[in-house]
């Protein structure tokens, strides 16, 4: 516990099922799914598309996933969020409390610990653990965080950290947590994002008439930008790369995770993952930018199904590059995304 405080940060992360017991995956699933900005129908038809479909279809296939990932302390998720936790309040002397967006630990409880701990909080600093902006992720975290703040009336501010896809703290610490992987002969690098309807997309067009309309719409200056999760994917990758001298032809972006017979943002991994030996690329290095902390996205459907078909398909070698998890450069520039924030309250 660190000292009495009138500031306080929150990291705030998807969440996981309490345990890997079908009727846990269910109820996880169940919240996430019925979400009106991850499934974004009108209420009943998402209620019988998820309810009666999607839930009962996948619970015992995702428990399975689940539980092969599993650590003895819990899910690798909420776990790592923890370790983080950890390391940022040591680096900013401050409290750091961790919530999620769906199941435990909720917002509400979190600030309820808060408010009990340090009677006398003021501001609180909110930081989805999101770099880019998606509906499906940055927006409904910092959008639920403000409802429960509202709703229950807190006595203390809440402010959210903007996503950070290029702030060159994030930028450096990714490059930095991926620098020793690059040490070893690799043909390809593949950047493996979270991929979201390719309708999302143009529903978060702020201008109307960009995102996927304008050709190359990604690398076109528009305001639609600010929400655009690829032009914000893309320009992480852009970045990250120079940073790390990787020559153009090296590396490519592609779109992980598809939930649904939707059309998605491609390329797609799994499609990549079949196809790379072909093209020669058969040293393969993979790396998740939109997940700060190893979870079930990273640990299972990249390193143990994408290396299974990538290896299947004729590749030589796989490695995926962890995420950033308690890196202390990371930890330094996510205590620099704090404090940045702190001193834009007091100005
Ligand atoms: C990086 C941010 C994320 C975006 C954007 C996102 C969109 C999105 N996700 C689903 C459906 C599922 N995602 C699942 C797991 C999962 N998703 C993210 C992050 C983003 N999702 C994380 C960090 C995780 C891992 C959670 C963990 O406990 O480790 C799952 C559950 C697992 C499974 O059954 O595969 C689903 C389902 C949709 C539909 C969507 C956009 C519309
Ligand atoms: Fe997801
Ligand atoms: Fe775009």
């Amino acid at each position: 516990m660190v000292a009495k405080s009138d500031t306080a940060i929150i990291l705030m992360n998807l969440g996981s099922p309490d345990s890997t017991a079908v009727p846990d995956v269910k109820k996880y699933l169940l919240e996430f799914l019925m979400d009106k900005r991850v499934i974004d129908y009108p209420w009943l038809m998402r209620k019988l598309l998820v309810g009666g479909v999607i839930v009962p279809k996948r619970a015992e296939r995702s428990a399975e996933a689940y539980k092969s990932i599993w650590w003895e302390e819990g899910s690798p998720l909420i776990v790592l969020t923890k370790q983080l936790q950890k390391a940022l309040q040591h680096d900013l002397e401050i409290p750091v409390e961790i919530t999620m967006r769906y199941g435990t630990p909720s917002p509400a409880e979190t600030f309820d610990k808060l408010m009990k701990e340090h009677p006398g909080l003021k501001d609180v600093i909110l930081v989805p653990l999101y770099p880019h902006y998606a509906m499906s992720s940055y927006e409904t975290a910092a959008e639920y965080a403000k409802e429960i703040h509202r709703k229950k009336r807190y006595p203390f501010e809440l402010r959210i950290v903007d996503p950070f896809y290029k702030h060159p703290d994030y930028i450096h610490a990714m490059a930095e947590s991926m620098r020793p992987y690059l040490e070893k002969e690799y043909d390809h690098l593949l950047f493996s994002y979270h991929g979201i309807p390719a309708r999302h997309l143009r529903k978060g067009d702020v201008t109307g008439g960009h995102c996927l309309k304008v050709n190359d719409c990604c690398h076109v200056d528009s305001k639609a930008h600010s929400q655009c999760y690829r032009h914000q994917v893309t320009v992480t990758t852009e970045l990250v790369a120079r940073e790390l001298g990787i020559p153009r032809e090296k590396w490519s972006i592609s779109f992980q995770s598809r939930l649904g017979r939707e059309e998605w943002i491609r390329p797609y991994t799994d499609h990549l993952f079949q196809e790379l030996p072909a093209q020669g690329k058969k040293k393969l290095l993979v790396v998740c930018p939109a997940f700060v902390s190893d979870c079930l996205e990273t640990l299972e459907e990249i390193a143990v199904e994408g290396k299974h078909s990538f290896i299947s398909s004729g590749g030589d070698s796989f490695v995926m590059i962890p995420c950033m998890n308690t890196h202390p450069v990371w930890v330094k520039a996510l205590g620099n995304l704090c404090r940045e924030k702190m001193e834009a309250v007091t100005v």
